[in-house]
């Protein structure tokens, strides 16, 4: 582990670089290890043990052990362990946004805003956990009487992603644990050291051996995937992750008929009408649009903005944007970090040629900045059309792609002109379009007037080919439970 991180940390015992199975701290059988690099400066910040399929099935066979003892814990029992880890990721709050800044790149304040939405994910589920009712249901025959019972639906592999490196991991593992199961979670590839650490906390917390395993892989990516999605022992998957990866692991889960929750890409059309309150739907726009240097999947992807306001619009939005300051997230002056990697840049720099090349107009950014290869400007590109990439295909970056309408029919029809619908966006001040656009809007959720939706207390999850399940809110619980029937003669 690099000196330097640790000496970021309050607390260097945080940055644990080996994987967490059944209570322990184990490299991999192959004793092969990855590095992980900071986005930032290229920086090599741990190694971490590339696990195979056999280090992977040690951590499921533990998960399976701790859920034949764990499934009878009373659910108050099981609120109180979420809670002690929630008051844990509360006091180490500062140094869990360390770590994300140093593997993810995040700016601190957004490494910080993650720390404590990942954290309120235990709470919320601690407080979910006492709360699993069954129903009584009188069937047909009269002298029967049947209830429900909510049961763990048992053990359960977890894949997250690097743009959230703790929240992804807390919002599942939480209700996971408020129901009775047992995990193994795969951390991301490319940002396993809060993942780490998080198991850290749990095992400080209590959380009873082989509940809670973290396991990490690089290369073996897919095939740690391929275990977890076939493996007859885990019952349930959820992965948040690119629409084309949950369809490989959808097509692998099928050979066992595993339970699934995929939260999948986005490309969230953000429509300003002409009777919107400017001012807030500019701020919305902003923190909706470069919240982690875009590479968020409730970004705002498609910026539509009514004609009639369209210049004033995206002048107020360039003039905010020229204030902004990019670079290394752990520098105080930083507002926007890197990407997660040169990949991701080359993308964002398709999206932007291919606009310019077709028309649209380049009012900033729209260039590599010569701070390192992960770092691309904050872009802002008006007069885009439906035949520009950026209109199709999420750019999971910093470019801010506005597009001119005129009436409400044409701005969700081209709202609506996707393949995938994870959350949308919209200001106006009528109160009859607000509720005919949120009901016309092919999305699994929906902001009026904000711009800002993510929260623990809402069902968060898509529709089309964003994928399907909810994670937060009551229905998060629905995910890892199954419901039996029994039915009594009397
Ligand atoms: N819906 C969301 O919350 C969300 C979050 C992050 C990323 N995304 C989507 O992901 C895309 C960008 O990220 P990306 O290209 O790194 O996505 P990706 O799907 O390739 O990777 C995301 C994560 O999935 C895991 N993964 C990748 N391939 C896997 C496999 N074969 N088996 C098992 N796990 C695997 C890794 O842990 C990785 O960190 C965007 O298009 C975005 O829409 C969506
Ligand atoms: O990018 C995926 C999730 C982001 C969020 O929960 O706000």
């Amino acid at each position: 582990m690099s000196a330097a991180a640790a000496s970021l940390l309050k607390d260097a015992s945080l940055l644990k670089t080996k994987s967490y199975v059944n209570g322990e701290w184990v490299e991999a059988k192959s004793g092969k290890w990855f590095t992980v690099d900071n986005p930032a400066t290229g920086e090599e910040v741990a190694k971490c043990p590339e696990f195979d399929a056999e280090d992977t099935e040690a951590a499921i066979n533990a998960a399976n052990t701790a859920f034949q003892t764990f499934r009878k814990v009373p659910p108050q029992e099981r609120s109180r362990l979420l809670r002690r880890w929630y008051d844990l990721m509360v006091e180490n709050a500062e140094d869990i946004a360390k770590i994300i800044t140093l593997e993810n790149g995040k700016a601190l304040p957004d490494a910080r805003g993650e720390a404590a939405y990942a954290a309120n994910f235990f709470k919320w589920f601690s407080e979910e956990a006492p709360r699993i009712y069954g129903d009584v249901i009188q069937p047909s025959a009269a002298n029967c009487r049947v209830v429900t019972l909510r049961e763990p639906i048992g053990v359960c592999g977890l894949i997250a992603p690097w743009n959230f490196p703790a929240a992804m991991i807390t919002r599942k593992v939480g209700p996971a644990l408020a129901a009775g199961c047992t995990v193994v979670v795969k951390a991301p590839t490319e940002t396993p050291l809060t993942a780490l650490a998080i198991a850290e906390l749990a095992h400080r917390a209590g959380i009873p051996k082989g509940v809670v395993n973290v396991i990490t892989a690089f290369d073996n990516t897919p095939l740690v995937g391929k275990i977890l999605t076939t493996n007859p022992i885990v019952k349930k998957v959820s992965f948040t992750g690119s629409t084309p990866v949950g369809k490989i692991l959808m097509n692998q889960s099928s050979s066992t008929l595993k339970k699934l929750s995929f939260e999948l890409g986005g490309n969230a059309p953000f429509i300003v009408f002409e009777d919107a309150d400017l001012d807030s739907a500019v701020q919305h726009l902003i923190g909706c649009k470069f919240r982690v240097a875009g590479q968020t999947c409730v970004c705002a992807n498609r910026i539509f903005v009514h004609s009639s306001i369209y210049d004033e619009f995206v002048k107020r939005v360039v003039d905010i944007v020229k204030t902004f300051q990019v670079g290394n997230g752990l520098d105080s002056k930083t507002t926007h970090g890197p990407l997660i990697h040169s990949r991701a840049v080359a993308k964002v720099d398709e999206h932007v040629q291919d606009a310019i090349s077709k028309g649209a107009r380049l009012l900033h950014g729209g260039k590599r900045l010569p701070l390192g290869p992960n770092f691309y400007d904050l872009t802002v590109l008006a007069d885009v059309t439906p035949k520009m990439q950026v209109f199709r295909e999420e750019t999971f970056g910093p470019v801010a792609a506005f597009f001119k309408f005129d009436t409400e029919e044409e701005v969700v029809a081209l709202a609506n002109d996707a393949d995938v619908g994870l959350a949308g966006y919209f200001f106006s001040k009528d109160n009859s379009r607000c509720w005919r656009v949120a009901e016309a809007l092919q999305v699994g959720m929906v902001g009026v007037n904000v711009g800002a939706i993510s929260d623990p207390a809402i069902p968060f999850g898509g529709v089309k080919e964003s994928g399907f399940g909810r994670e937060g809110s009551k229905y998060g619980m629905d995910e890892y439970l199954t419901t039996k029937m029994v039915m009594t003669g009397i």
